[in-house]
């Protein structure tokens, strides 16, 4: 049985790699989804089944509790399936200084890490027995992980992370034909910002783009087995200074991008 799985998959980014990864797959027997709101799973579901006739099962938990781990890996150990794709897309941010975040929410920051890395690294373990010779694991990293962000610190750390995992196992699994790709967009038009607090950044107000181009691409570029996919020549110039650029001169135009 040959499946993808894709967390995050209620809204956003994650929604829009299950309506599309069909398409990329065309034989597909199931599509797993994961997110803690049923309800919306149950929407994506419907449309993706009417659409495409293949069968997508639900698993709705918190990737920060152990027990959605464990229906999923009860599943893979029952079924034995053939992993084509992973999407790693769960993931949210909080906007604001480290020390602010920490003083009306203590706990905000540390649950970032725990979905951003470690939710990502555990789910990757988990399922990377079940892939072969030409399956695919999709990280959904961000912009922010091309420098640090003061203003966003906590959350580019842990993208931070999720790119440079994600480059570090693309090179150990070249050897068994496995390609993984760490997806890097900048600001997406997705509920994202609801979550993350007020965005005022003008910057990131024009500069937003669709959850459908940031998809498309990162399906192109994963097909063309690149280790890193950045949607739109902005990003791709921003990946490049964060290279090339002296610290201050960063952390100037760091300053200018959030505001
Ligand atoms: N939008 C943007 O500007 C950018 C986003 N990204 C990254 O893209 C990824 C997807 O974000 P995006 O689609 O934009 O945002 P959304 O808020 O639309 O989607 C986030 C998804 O993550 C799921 N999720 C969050 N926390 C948990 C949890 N504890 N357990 C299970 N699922 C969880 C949510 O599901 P539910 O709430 O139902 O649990 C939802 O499906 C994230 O990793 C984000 O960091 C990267 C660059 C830019
Ligand atoms: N890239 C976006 C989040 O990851 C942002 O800059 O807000």
């Amino acid at each position: 049985m040959r499946i993808a799985v894709v967390t995050g998959a209620s809204s956003g980014i994650g929604r829009e790699f299950v309506t599309r990864i069909p398409a990329f797959y065309r034989q597909l027997d199931e599509i797993w989804i994961t997110a803690r709101r049923a309800e919306r799973l149950e929407q994506v579901k419907k449309t993706v089944e009417e659409k495409t006739g293949i069968y997508v099962r639900i698993f709705a938990g918190d990737l920060e509790k152990d027990l959605i781990y464990k229906q999923i890996l009860n599943r893979l150990e029952n079924q034995n399936p053939d992993v084509r794709m992973l999407v790693n897309a769960a993931g949210f941010g909080k906007i604001g200084e480290a020390k602010e975040i920490a003083g009306h929410d203590p706990q905000a920051q540390l649950r970032m890490i725990d979905v951003n890395c470690r939710a990502l690294t555990k789910m990757t373990l988990m399922i990377l027995p079940y892939m072969k010779k030409g399956s695919r694991i999709l990280n959904i990293s961000s912009g922010a992980s091309f420098c640090p962000q003061p203003g966003f610190t906590v959350y580019a750390a842990t993208k931070a992370y999720v790119t440079s995992f994600s480059r570090g196992l693309a090179e150990e699994l070249k050897k068994d034909g496995i390609i993984v790709t760490a997806v890097c967009p900048g600001p997406v038009d997705t509920e994202f910002f609801e979550v993350s607090g007020t965005n005022n950044s003008k910057a990131k107000q024009a500069t937003m783009v669709s959850a459908q181009d940031v998809v498309r691409t990162a399906l192109l570029d994963a097909k063309m087995k690149k280790p890193v996919s950045v949607h739109g020549t902005l990003m791709k110039g921003a990946r490049i200074a964060g290279k090339l650029m002296p610290e201050n001169v960063i952390f100037y135009a760091m300053d200018k991008w959030m505001k």
